[in-house]
């Protein structure tokens, strides 16, 4: 039997580089996106909607806009006051919906409260819906044809395929079930087919349920939840999770972490994202991606 103590020390988790992979997927977009310039006169165009000034989200959405240029996306950004009606928000996407120069479109979440996120993101016309959260592209991954699919999960599926380890009959266990990650990352995992299951918030035996998983991708958003003696000896760790710890004299912005101990589990798995370092900056990149599949789907190529 394998103890909580038979920690991987003379194999130490290899840390899976999410910037240098994002990087690799963006070089591999650029000349993309330079053909459907060059077929159609004009670059593929992403809207980014933000509501309200939150400094995180507006952190993201300058982000977002400056890789956009850096591969030749042309990116608009929409800011309006945290107090906009639900009806300008829904005008914004209609008209963002007709318009010629733009193939994706992303309205930032949260949306304030008065704001029924639902029926806003119903609003977005599905073949330019690059977050993949309308029901639509929702109801085509759950068949088993994704077509946009939601980009944080779409690209914890680019880290497992580029780390090269085989996905088919393993068993994954999704830790979270957003509409967001949870879900559809299960969706991706029976398509690589996976043996899939998901635990939530009223799972019972979270930590057994962990030791069973080849595969382990944690999207809860609670610091620190998973420990190392949770984690199969050689299992591959997706940490979704991007906390921020409350300040201290060391880091007064306060720490960003996931939702797994990395130090514990890096001493046992087989694999591992960082965060930061891993998943996000691959969710970026796959947005990207999403969005130059959005225009060559929209122009028919
Ligand atoms: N419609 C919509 N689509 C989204 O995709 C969406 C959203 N709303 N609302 C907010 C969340 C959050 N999100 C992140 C993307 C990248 C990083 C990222 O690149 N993080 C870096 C830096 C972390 C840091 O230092 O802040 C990293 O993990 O290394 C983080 C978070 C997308 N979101
Ligand atoms: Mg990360």
């Amino acid at each position: 039997m394998k103890s909580a103590v038979a920690l991987n020390t003379e194999n130490e988790a290899r840390i899976i580089d999410g910037r240098s992979a994002a990087a690799a997927l963006c070089e591999d977009l650029k000349p993309r996106v330079a053909g459907f310039r060059a077929r159609h006169g004009h670059a593929p165009g992403l809207a980014v909607i933000l509501v309200g000034s939150d400094p995180a989200s507006a952190i993201y959405v300058r982000r977002k806009g400056e890789q956009c240029r850096a591969i030749g996306i042309a990116s608009t950004q929409h800011t309006l006051p945290a107090e906009t009606s639900e009806q300008d928000v829904l005008d914004l996407v209609a008209r963002l919906n007709d318009s010629a120069e733009v193939h994706g479109i992303l309205v930032q979440l949260p949306l304030p409260p008065h704001i029924d996120t639902r029926r806003v993101l119903a609003a977005v016309s599905p073949a330019k819906d690059v977050d993949g959260f309308h029901v639509t592209n929702a109801g085509w991954l759950a068949i088993g044809k994704p077509t946009l699919a939601p980009c944080t999960p779409w690209g914890c599926i680019r880290l497992l395929r580029a780390l090269g380890v085989p996905l088919r009959g393993k068993r994954a266990l999704v830790v979270g079930r957003s509409v967001i990650v949870g879900r559809p990352m299960a969706q991706l995992l029976l398509i690589e087919d996976c043996t899939v299951t998901i635990a939530h918030r009223h799972s019972e035996n979270l930590a057994d349920l962990c030791r069973e998983a080849d595969i382990l991708v944690v999207a809860v958003g609670i610091p620190g939840l998973i420990r190392g003696d949770w984690i199969k000896p050689g299992a591959v760790v997706i940490d979704v999770g991007i906390n921020r710890l409350p300040p201290d004299d060391a880091t007064p912005k306060g720490r960003i972490v996931g939702d797994v101990v990395f130090d514990e589990a890096s001493a046992v798995a087989r694999a591992i994202t960082p965060v930061p370092g891993g998943v996000g900056p691959m969710t970026i990149a796959c947005l990207l991606e999403n969005t130059l599949r959005a225009a060559e789907m929209i122009a028919g190529d």
